[in-house]
């Protein structure tokens, strides 16, 4: 599987997501600088987590106005996947590819533990390696996960089976329990939690390894 990883300045996860991708897949990323426009022909964009622009004005809002993210938004037009995780999550929407705005956490600190999540919807390119509403444990990592949406976005999301995990025992406020989403033509997802962090024992458990091999298998 090809892929590719955009940095920004700030972002932190991106060593974690490019290993994860290589061992998972065989492969490794491309890695894009955010100030280049251009990005190799691949099957998966990703968006790590960190802290683009050190999380000035809002997470995300400047890295979503990079010169890659036009690119990045005129792939997914096209049907590309675009995964986004923590900050990736709050750069998608910042532009606007996912409806909702993650805000400062209810308890207004930031949360580092790990979290079991409800699989809500096995039908993604993202997740069809997991059993429907199987609990997965993976870590999180942020101050700004609290996801918002008005009710009619709410519905809407649900109706359509696109809450695709949900926290057990919500850390941040999340509205409806809220952990990731996709969007409505399913090539892109944004969560809070890291799996990109659990893909080996040696890390503690294996349970993100599954992101990676539905990614893999979505393209069989
Ligand atoms: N780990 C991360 O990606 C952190 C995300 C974000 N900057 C926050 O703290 O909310």
């Amino acid at each position: 599987m090809k892929s590719a990883v955009v940095v920004f300045p700030a972002s932190n996860c991106d060593r974690d997501m490019i290993v994860a991708l290589e061992k998972v897949t065989g492969q490794k990323p491309h890695i894009v600088w955010h100030q280049d426009s251009e990005i190799p022909d691949v099957d998966l964009i990703a968006l790590p987590g960190g802290f683009s622009f050190g999380d000035y004005l809002r997470c995300g809002a400047m890295a979503a106005r990079s010169p890659a993210m036009k690119e990045v938004i005129a792939r997914a037009d096209k049907g590309v996947n675009v995964f986004g995780v923590c900050n990736g999550f709050q750069v998608l929407t910042e532009t606007g590819l996912l409806p909702g705005a993650l805000m400062r956490n209810q308890s207004l600190k930031f949360v580092c533990k790990h979290v079991d999540l409800k699989v809500e919807n096995t039908d993604t390119p993202y997740t069809n390696a997991y059993e429907q509403g199987q609990v997965i444990n993976i870590p999180v990592a942020h101050h700004d996960g609290n996801y918002f949406a008005d009710d009619d976005t709410l519905k809407e999301l649900e109706d359509d089976g696109r809450v695709v995990f949900r926290y057990m025992d919500n850390p941040n406020g999340s509205r409806n329990d809220i952990a990731g989403i996709i969007n409505r033509r399913k090539n892109i997802l944004g969560m809070m939690p890291h799996p990109e962090r659990l893909i080996e024992e040696a890390q503690g458990g294996t349970d993100g390894r599954g992101f990676f091999e539905s990614m893999l298998n979505s393209l069989n």
